[in-house]
């Protein structure tokens, strides 16, 4: 399996973001994750479809927008302008999911849906055949540097179950992607269980040498794995 890192830019110094970007992409990141929140859907407000743009010429990896906004439709379309690859967002906040997820696909995006903690896995099964990604949240959306909730090892499982049947169906592969309080010390449990994309805001930004944790964490996936 390809195991990717997705470092949140939420974590990273807003007065020199490009230069943010630029450093953890040379570091190895293989997705930039761009949270974006508007103090409706979660109780706090981050960055823009302009600052999607204005960063995008700094990432030669792709962009990876994270919804956190209700309504979806009308940032949807706003993230496609700006340059975003993959938008996610969470089903509660779509009146009409299949819609919103259309619109992302007809663009040539690829999609996915978010489930927080309290999120059914349910909610994915009538819409996998569109999806290219599901983020599952292992903290409550809305603030960067909480702890991982551990009951989201199992959601992982279920999660990942499902995505092999459809796999195994379809021939058609969707990422996994967890995101929430993910660090060295825990991000070889969340592979194990099935993850394969891993969002890390604190954990990365808050090093010095962003190369050094993030090749720390492929090597605990890595060890994990050979045991
Ligand atoms: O979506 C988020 C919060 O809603 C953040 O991406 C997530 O919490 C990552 O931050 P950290 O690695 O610091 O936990």
């Amino acid at each position: 399996m390809d195991y990717r890192i997705a470092p949140s830019i939420l974590a990273a110094d807003f007065a020199r973001l490009g230069e943010e970007v630029s450093n953890v992409v040379a570091a190895g990141a293989d997705l930039i994750h761009f949270d974006v929140m508007d103090n409706h859907y979660v109780p706090n407000l981050s960055f823009g479809p302009m600052v999607c743009q204005a960063i995008k010429p700094h990432a030669a990896v792709p962009m990876d927008v994270h919804l956190m906004v209700e309504p979806v439709d009308d940032m949807i379309q706003a993230f496609i302008k700006a340059g975003a690859d993959i938008i996610t967002f969470h089903p509660e906040a779509s009146r009409h999911v299949h819609r919103s997820l259309s619109l992302i696909k007809s663009a040539g995006l690829q999609a996915g849906l978010v489930l927080n903690p309290a999120s059914p896995v349910c909610l994915l099964e009538n819409v996998l055949e569109q999806l290219d990604m599901v983020l599952l949240m292992s903290v409550n959306p809305g603030f960067g540097g909480q702890s991982f909730l551990p009951s989201s090892l199992n959601k992982i499982r279920q999660v990942r179950q499902m995505l092999d049947r459809h796999h195994a169906q379809s021939g058609r592969r969707i990422a996994l992607e967890v995101d929430g309080g993910i660090t060295p010390a825990n991000i070889a449990a969340a592979a194990q269980a099935g993850a394969d994309t891993f969002v890390a805001g604190s954990a990365i930004f808050g090093q010095q040498d962003y190369a050094a944790v993030i090749q720390t964490m492929r090597d605990n996936i890595a060890a994990a794995q050979q045991t």
